[in-house]
């Protein structure tokens, strides 16, 4: 459905997006995950048609020509690009008229769309004075205005309440249900979870693609997680077994080789006369997934 073969951005001497190869499938939840700036927006505006690849070639259901992907597209932007001073309908019915619909039907497709959204009620509200979370629902409202066959979301949720994130999270799969492709961009794990397939970017590249299940799968180290309350855990694991020690949450994964390392990290804390309220082996997370890929030890 989607293809992009060796497709590269550069900004001046900036390389946004460098040679990236992906091919997506109609029916997908595709996440975009990395830190800030590794390129999912840079990725995510070349495939909606706004940027220009500097090489490479992408295929949107076939056709190459960006007016002709931006008809299978719905768009919503990292920043919210509406009109504040227009109220929830009104924001509706101009993008309605910008895509040249008939009245009729505007108001049909209107009344459709934000019922959906659960954004009927609040129709005559001015978009400025919506929450962070209802603004996230007018942009995919007004991005599902012209019924794309695609849709592209870049970081949705990002600010908005955990209850807000899973009533958007739950729109998308319905609308990924009735057959929309989604491909979103995200920081947030439990959302990576949710996908079909995630990429992990970073640097430009993508450093990894698989389904969440794959990306855990082939993580090739085993994680420790540790309950010890002292500052200093880190210098103490600059052993040869430890690869990595991240702090998650309250405690710690300790990334090692093997399974023998669970001893050796045992005996080295108890010998620098640390308390450990816990130690135990656990299956990695997509986190531990990330920050392994993110540090190029995988
Ligand atoms: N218009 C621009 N001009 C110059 N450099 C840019 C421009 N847009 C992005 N970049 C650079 O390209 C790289 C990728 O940026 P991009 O915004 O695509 O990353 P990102 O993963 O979406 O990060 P974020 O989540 O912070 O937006 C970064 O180094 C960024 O500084």
């Amino acid at each position: 459905m989607i293809k992009l073969e060796h497709v590269s951005k550069n900004y001046g001497r900036v390389m946004g997006v460098k040679d990236v190869s992906l091919e997506i499938s109609e029916g997908e939840i595709f996440g975009l995950v990395g830190p800030d700036g590794a390129g999912k927006t840079t990725l995510i505006r070349m495939i909606a048609g706004i940027l220009s690849p500097t090489e490479g070639e992408m295929r949107v259901l076939g056709a190459v020509n960006p007016e002709i992907i931006k008809e299978y597209l719905g768009y919503v932007p990292q920043k919210f690009s509406l009109y504040g001073e227009l109220t929830v309908q009104e924001n509706i019915f101009l993008l309605g008229s910008l895509y040249g619909q008939r009245k009729e039907e505007i108001e049909e497709r209107a009344n459709q769309i934000l019922d959906f959204t659960k954004l009927l009620p609040f129709k005559e509200r001015l978009a400025d004075h919506l929450s962070g979370g209802m603004k996230q629902k007018l942009a995919l409202a007004a991005g599902l205005m012209h019924r794309p066959k695609i849709f592209l979301l870049d970081e949705p949720t990002t600010g908005v309440d955990p209850v807000s994130r899973r009533e958007f999270w739950q729109m998308l799969y319905r609308l990924n249900k009735d057959g929309m492709t989604i491909i979103v961009s995200t920081p947030y794990m439990d959302e990576a979870e949710l996908c079909s397939r995630v990429a992990f970017m970073h640097n430009g590249i993508v450093a990894d693609c698989n389904s969440p299940q794959g990306l855990r799968q082939t993580y090739p180290f085993r994680v420790l997680e540790l309950s010890a309350k002292d500052p200093n855990i880190k210098r103490y694991l600059a052993i040869p077994s430890v690869l990595e020690c991240n702090k998650f949450g309250d405690k710690y994964h300790v990334i090692v080789k093997d399974r023998a390392a669970l001893k050796e990290v045992a005996l080295t804390l108890e010998a620098a006369g640390l308390v450990i309220e816990a130690l135990k082996e656990i299956p990695p997370t997509l986190e531990d997934v990330f920050v392994a890929l993110a540090s190029e030890v995988i």
